[in-house]
Protein backbone atom coordinates (compact mmCIF):
# COMPACT_ATOMS: atom_id res chain seq x y z
CA UNK A 1 0.00 0.00 0.00
CA UNK A 2 1.50 3.66 -0.91
CA UNK A 3 -1.57 5.83 0.53
CA UNK A 4 -3.80 5.00 3.16
CA UNK A 5 -6.21 8.02 3.25
CA UNK A 6 -8.71 8.12 6.20
CA UNK A 7 -11.96 10.15 6.97
CA UNK A 8 -11.05 13.17 4.86
CA UNK A 9 -13.16 15.97 4.79
CA UNK A 10 -12.58 19.16 3.63
CA UNK A 11 -15.45 22.21 3.97
CA UNK A 12 -15.26 25.72 2.41
CA UNK A 13 -17.03 28.11 4.43
CA UNK A 14 -20.13 26.30 4.95
CA UNK A 15 -20.01 23.92 1.99
CA UNK A 16 -18.63 20.59 3.14
CA UNK A 17 -16.90 19.95 -0.83
CA UNK A 18 -15.33 16.31 0.31
CA UNK A 19 -17.45 14.39 3.38
CA UNK A 20 -15.04 12.48 5.06
CA UNK A 21 -13.80 9.71 2.34
CA UNK A 22 -11.14 6.79 2.88
CA UNK A 23 -9.45 4.94 0.57
CA UNK A 24 -6.31 3.17 0.03
CA UNK A 25 -3.97 3.06 -3.03
CA UNK A 26 -1.81 0.21 -4.02
CA UNK A 27 1.56 0.93 -5.14
CA UNK A 28 1.70 0.32 -8.79
CA UNK A 29 -2.16 0.94 -9.49
CA UNK A 30 -3.46 3.38 -12.30
CA UNK A 31 -6.85 4.47 -10.26
CA UNK A 32 -9.38 7.04 -12.03
CA UNK A 33 -10.94 9.48 -9.73
CA UNK A 34 -14.17 9.91 -11.87
CA UNK A 35 -17.11 12.00 -10.90
CA UNK A 36 -19.25 14.78 -12.24
CA UNK A 37 -18.45 18.40 -12.01
CA UNK A 38 -18.48 19.73 -8.54
CA UNK A 39 -18.04 16.06 -7.19
CA UNK A 40 -15.06 16.99 -4.97
CA UNK A 41 -12.44 15.50 -7.09
CA UNK A 42 -9.97 18.29 -7.78
CA UNK A 43 -10.12 18.90 -3.89
CA UNK A 44 -9.13 15.52 -2.88
CA UNK A 45 -6.23 15.79 -5.45
CA UNK A 46 -5.28 19.05 -3.95
CA UNK A 47 -5.24 17.57 -0.55
CA UNK A 48 -3.30 15.08 -1.48
CA UNK A 49 -0.31 16.60 -3.35
CA UNK A 50 -0.21 18.69 -0.66
CA UNK A 51 -1.47 21.81 -1.61
CA UNK A 52 -4.44 21.81 0.14
CA UNK A 53 -4.47 21.47 4.24
CA UNK A 54 -7.15 19.26 5.10
CA UNK A 55 -10.73 20.46 7.69
CA UNK A 56 -9.97 16.44 9.13
CA UNK A 57 -8.92 13.47 8.70
CA UNK A 58 -5.33 11.60 7.62
CA UNK A 59 -3.34 11.26 4.57
CA UNK A 60 -0.73 8.39 5.52
CA UNK A 61 2.03 7.57 2.77
CA UNK A 62 3.94 4.55 2.86
CA UNK A 63 7.75 4.82 4.86
CA UNK A 64 7.26 8.36 4.59
CA UNK A 65 6.41 11.38 7.09
CA UNK A 66 4.03 13.51 5.09
CA UNK A 67 6.44 16.26 5.04
CA UNK A 68 8.91 14.51 3.07
CA UNK A 69 6.39 12.68 0.64
CA UNK A 70 5.55 15.63 -1.87
CA UNK A 71 8.70 15.27 -2.93
CA UNK A 72 8.06 11.88 -4.17
CA UNK A 73 4.56 13.28 -5.78
CA UNK A 74 4.40 14.65 -9.30
CA UNK A 75 1.34 16.78 -9.85
CA UNK A 76 -0.51 18.52 -12.91
CA UNK A 77 -3.19 20.88 -12.09
CA UNK A 78 -6.54 21.36 -13.87
CA UNK A 79 -4.91 24.31 -15.35
CA UNK A 80 -1.33 24.98 -15.37
CA UNK A 81 0.00 28.14 -15.49
CA UNK A 82 2.73 28.35 -18.38
CA UNK A 83 5.09 31.28 -19.15
CA UNK A 84 4.12 31.92 -23.00
CA UNK A 85 7.66 33.69 -23.75
CA UNK A 86 9.12 30.74 -22.19
CA UNK A 87 10.56 27.91 -24.66
CA UNK A 88 10.03 24.22 -23.54
CA UNK A 89 13.34 23.65 -22.00
CA UNK A 90 13.23 26.72 -19.98
CA UNK A 91 9.96 25.70 -18.23
CA UNK A 92 11.24 22.53 -17.38
CA UNK A 93 14.70 24.11 -16.07
CA UNK A 94 12.33 26.76 -14.08
CA UNK A 95 10.07 23.75 -12.46
CA UNK A 96 13.04 21.43 -12.34
CA UNK A 97 14.39 23.96 -9.79
CA UNK A 98 12.35 23.59 -7.31
CA UNK A 99 13.14 19.67 -7.14
CA UNK A 100 16.23 18.64 -5.61
CA UNK A 101 18.20 17.36 -8.93
CA UNK A 102 22.19 18.20 -9.16
CA UNK A 103 22.01 20.71 -12.17
CA UNK A 104 23.91 17.51 -14.59
CA UNK A 105 21.30 15.49 -13.59
CA UNK A 106 18.31 17.48 -14.23
CA UNK A 107 19.82 18.87 -17.80
CA UNK A 108 19.88 14.69 -18.81
CA UNK A 109 16.77 14.54 -17.28
CA UNK A 110 14.92 17.37 -19.12
CA UNK A 111 16.29 15.54 -22.49
CA UNK A 112 14.98 12.64 -21.44
CA UNK A 113 11.73 13.70 -20.50
CA UNK A 114 10.86 16.04 -23.71
CA UNK A 115 11.99 12.83 -25.46
CA UNK A 116 9.33 10.76 -23.58
CA UNK A 117 6.57 13.41 -23.90
CA UNK A 118 7.21 13.79 -27.77
CA UNK A 119 8.64 17.43 -27.54
CA UNK A 120 12.06 16.99 -28.06
CA UNK A 121 11.97 18.80 -31.38
CA UNK A 122 9.94 21.81 -30.33
CA UNK A 123 12.24 22.37 -26.83
CA UNK A 124 13.64 25.46 -28.26
CA UNK A 125 9.99 26.86 -29.09
CA UNK A 126 8.29 28.75 -27.30
CA UNK A 127 5.25 27.84 -25.02
CA UNK A 128 2.72 30.41 -26.22
CA UNK A 129 2.53 28.78 -29.97
CA UNK A 130 2.37 24.95 -28.61
CA UNK A 131 -1.26 23.63 -28.63
CA UNK A 132 -3.39 22.41 -25.84
CA UNK A 133 -1.97 19.20 -26.25
CA UNK A 134 1.58 19.91 -26.72
CA UNK A 135 1.09 22.06 -23.13
CA UNK A 136 -0.19 19.35 -21.43
CA UNK A 137 2.12 16.88 -22.65
CA UNK A 138 4.59 19.72 -21.44
CA UNK A 139 2.69 20.15 -17.74
CA UNK A 140 3.32 16.11 -18.11
CA UNK A 141 6.77 16.18 -18.00
CA UNK A 142 7.03 18.85 -15.08
CA UNK A 143 5.07 16.64 -13.11
CA UNK A 144 7.58 13.80 -13.83
CA UNK A 145 11.15 14.91 -13.75
CA UNK A 146 11.85 14.09 -10.61
CA UNK A 147 10.56 10.64 -11.19
CA UNK A 148 7.62 10.44 -8.68
CA UNK A 149 6.39 7.57 -7.15
CA UNK A 150 2.99 8.84 -7.29
CA UNK A 151 1.42 11.00 -10.21
CA UNK A 152 -1.28 12.76 -9.85
CA UNK A 153 -3.34 14.39 -12.28
CA UNK A 154 -6.43 16.57 -12.33
CA UNK A 155 -8.16 16.07 -15.24
CA UNK A 156 -5.52 15.28 -17.49
CA UNK A 157 -7.48 15.25 -20.99
CA UNK A 158 -10.66 16.75 -20.38
CA UNK A 159 -9.64 20.26 -22.12
CA UNK A 160 -8.25 18.12 -25.08
CA UNK A 161 -9.23 17.40 -28.51
CA UNK A 162 -9.55 13.82 -29.51
CA UNK A 163 -5.64 14.01 -30.68
CA UNK A 164 -4.33 15.42 -27.57
CA UNK A 165 -6.65 12.96 -25.55
CA UNK A 166 -5.39 10.10 -27.38
CA UNK A 167 -1.65 11.38 -27.00
CA UNK A 168 -1.84 11.81 -23.29
CA UNK A 169 -3.55 8.78 -22.82
CA UNK A 170 -0.88 6.83 -24.74
CA UNK A 171 1.45 8.72 -22.43
CA UNK A 172 -0.18 7.37 -19.08
CA UNK A 173 -0.51 3.54 -20.32
CA UNK A 174 3.15 3.50 -20.68
CA UNK A 175 3.70 5.07 -17.37
CA UNK A 176 1.62 3.27 -15.39
CA UNK A 177 4.19 0.26 -15.54
CA UNK A 178 6.70 2.82 -14.04
CA UNK A 179 4.63 4.79 -11.31
CA UNK A 180 1.41 4.66 -9.29
CA UNK A 181 -0.69 7.14 -11.08
CA UNK A 182 -4.10 8.80 -9.64
CA UNK A 183 -5.90 10.30 -12.14
CA UNK A 184 -9.42 12.68 -12.09
CA UNK A 185 -11.82 12.82 -15.15
CA UNK A 186 -15.67 13.10 -15.78
CA UNK A 187 -15.33 10.81 -18.62
CA UNK A 188 -15.39 7.30 -17.82
CA UNK A 189 -14.52 6.18 -21.01
CA UNK A 190 -10.87 8.00 -20.35
CA UNK A 191 -10.90 5.78 -17.50
CA UNK A 192 -11.65 2.56 -19.39
CA UNK A 193 -8.46 2.66 -21.40
CA UNK A 194 -5.62 3.39 -19.31
CA UNK A 195 -7.30 2.45 -15.71
CA UNK A 196 -8.31 -0.66 -13.80
CA UNK A 197 -9.61 0.81 -11.22
CA UNK A 198 -11.77 3.36 -10.47
CA UNK A 199 -13.12 5.42 -7.49
CA UNK A 200 -16.30 7.11 -8.04
CA UNK A 201 -16.88 10.69 -6.37
CA UNK A 202 -20.33 12.05 -6.17
CA UNK A 203 -21.01 15.35 -3.84
CA UNK A 204 -18.18 14.91 -1.65
CA UNK A 205 -18.40 10.95 -0.90
CA UNK A 206 -17.32 8.07 -2.45
CA UNK A 207 -20.19 5.56 -4.06
CA UNK A 208 -17.59 3.13 -5.36
CA UNK A 209 -13.78 1.75 -5.14
CA UNK A 210 -12.88 -1.01 -6.93
CA UNK A 211 -11.85 -2.47 -10.19
CA UNK A 212 -13.51 -1.92 -13.56
CA UNK A 213 -14.97 -5.64 -13.82
CA UNK A 214 -16.00 -5.72 -10.35
CA UNK A 215 -18.11 -2.27 -10.87
CA UNK A 216 -19.54 -4.08 -14.26
CA UNK A 217 -20.40 -7.27 -12.23
CA UNK A 218 -21.76 -5.59 -9.24
CA UNK A 219 -24.75 -3.78 -11.48
CA UNK A 220 -25.12 -6.82 -13.88
CA UNK A 221 -28.76 -7.09 -15.03
CA UNK A 222 -30.57 -10.49 -14.41
CA UNK A 223 -32.73 -9.49 -17.64
CA UNK A 224 -32.99 -12.31 -20.48
CA UNK A 225 -34.29 -11.83 -23.49
CA UNK A 226 -36.06 -15.15 -25.17
CA UNK A 227 -37.59 -15.52 -28.50
CA UNK A 228 -39.18 -18.52 -29.52
CA UNK A 229 -41.01 -19.86 -32.79
CA UNK A 230 -44.87 -19.53 -31.79
CA UNK A 231 -46.55 -16.58 -29.56
CA UNK A 232 -44.82 -16.05 -26.33
CA UNK A 233 -48.07 -14.66 -24.93
CA UNK A 234 -49.44 -15.28 -21.32
CA UNK A 235 -46.14 -17.86 -20.82
CA UNK A 236 -44.22 -16.25 -18.36
CA UNK A 237 -46.58 -13.17 -17.00
CA UNK A 238 -47.10 -15.06 -13.43
CA UNK A 239 -43.77 -15.56 -13.28
CA UNK A 240 -41.50 -12.52 -14.20
CA UNK A 241 -42.12 -9.12 -15.31
CA UNK A 242 -42.55 -9.19 -18.89
CA UNK A 243 -41.57 -6.76 -21.96
CA UNK A 244 -42.77 -7.75 -25.52
CA UNK A 245 -40.48 -6.86 -28.90
CA UNK A 246 -42.88 -8.44 -30.49
CA UNK A 247 -45.53 -11.52 -29.93
CA UNK A 248 -42.92 -14.32 -30.46
CA UNK A 249 -39.57 -12.02 -28.76
CA UNK A 250 -39.88 -10.84 -24.86
CA UNK A 251 -37.59 -9.19 -22.39
CA UNK A 252 -38.06 -10.64 -18.74
CA UNK A 253 -36.61 -8.81 -16.08
CA UNK A 254 -36.50 -11.48 -12.88
CA UNK A 255 -35.22 -10.82 -9.27
CA UNK A 256 -31.45 -11.23 -9.43
CA UNK A 257 -32.33 -14.58 -7.29
CA UNK A 258 -34.56 -15.83 -9.70
CA UNK A 259 -33.72 -19.26 -11.38
CA UNK A 260 -33.26 -18.83 -15.07
CA UNK A 261 -34.00 -22.56 -15.44
CA UNK A 262 -37.72 -21.85 -14.75
CA UNK A 263 -37.98 -19.64 -17.74
CA UNK A 264 -36.41 -22.61 -19.88
CA UNK A 265 -38.58 -25.25 -17.90
CA UNK A 266 -41.71 -23.04 -18.29
CA UNK A 267 -41.27 -22.94 -22.29
CA UNK A 268 -41.03 -26.80 -22.54
CA UNK A 269 -44.36 -27.01 -20.46
CA UNK A 270 -45.44 -24.59 -22.62
CA UNK A 271 -44.27 -26.91 -25.70
CA UNK A 272 -42.62 -23.57 -27.50
CA UNK A 273 -39.43 -24.05 -29.62
CA UNK A 274 -37.00 -21.56 -28.56
CA UNK A 275 -34.95 -19.59 -31.47
CA UNK A 276 -32.81 -17.17 -29.05
CA UNK A 277 -32.11 -17.10 -25.34
CA UNK A 278 -29.99 -14.47 -24.06
CA UNK A 279 -28.90 -12.53 -20.79
CA UNK A 280 -28.41 -9.45 -21.12
CA UNK A 281 -25.60 -7.69 -19.74
CA UNK A 282 -25.35 -3.83 -18.77
CA UNK A 283 -22.37 -2.01 -20.26
CA UNK A 284 -19.88 -0.74 -17.94
CA UNK A 285 -21.89 3.08 -18.83
CA UNK A 286 -25.12 1.62 -17.84
CA UNK A 287 -23.35 0.26 -14.33
CA UNK A 288 -21.49 3.98 -13.63
CA UNK A 289 -25.05 5.35 -14.57
CA UNK A 290 -26.87 2.78 -11.46
CA UNK A 291 -23.79 3.68 -9.34
CA UNK A 292 -24.45 7.53 -9.93
CA UNK A 293 -28.31 7.22 -9.62
CA UNK A 294 -28.12 5.56 -6.19
N1 LIG B 1 -12.04 27.63 -3.07
C1 LIG B 1 -13.32 27.23 -2.95
N2 LIG B 1 -14.19 27.94 -2.20
C2 LIG B 1 -15.47 27.55 -2.06
N3 LIG B 1 -16.01 26.45 -2.61
C3 LIG B 1 -15.19 25.70 -3.39
C4 LIG B 1 -13.81 26.05 -3.59
N4 LIG B 1 -13.26 25.11 -4.39
C5 LIG B 1 -14.25 24.23 -4.67
N5 LIG B 1 -15.40 24.58 -4.08
C6 LIG B 1 -16.68 23.83 -4.13
O1 LIG B 1 -16.44 22.51 -3.67
C7 LIG B 1 -17.13 21.55 -4.47
C8 LIG B 1 -16.14 20.56 -5.06
O2 LIG B 1 -15.32 21.23 -6.01
P1 LIG B 1 -14.15 20.51 -6.80
O3 LIG B 1 -13.50 21.54 -7.67
O4 LIG B 1 -13.30 19.75 -5.87
O5 LIG B 1 -14.97 19.49 -7.69
P2 LIG B 1 -14.53 18.70 -9.00
O6 LIG B 1 -15.11 17.34 -8.86
O7 LIG B 1 -13.07 18.80 -9.19
O8 LIG B 1 -15.28 19.48 -10.15
P3 LIG B 1 -14.81 19.89 -11.63
O9 LIG B 1 -14.95 18.65 -12.46
O10 LIG B 1 -15.79 20.94 -12.01
O11 LIG B 1 -13.40 20.38 -11.53
C9 LIG B 1 -17.90 22.35 -5.50
O12 LIG B 1 -19.22 22.51 -5.02
C10 LIG B 1 -17.17 23.66 -5.56
O13 LIG B 1 -18.05 24.70 -5.91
Amino acid sequence: MLVNIQNLTKTYKQHQAVKGISFQIEKGKCVALLGPNGAGKTTTLQMLAGLLAPTSGKIQFANTASADFRQRIGFLPQHPTFFPWMTAKEFLQFAGKLSQLSKTMLEDKITETLEFVSLKDVRNKRIGGFSGGMKQRLGLAQALLHEPDLLILDEPVSALDPNGRRDVLEILSKLKREMTILFSTHVLHDAEQVCDSVMILKEGSIMWDGSLDSLKNSQASSAVQIKTAESLENVFEDLVMVEYIDASTVTLFPDPAFDTNLLLQRLMEKKRTLVHFERLQDSLEDAYMKVMNQ
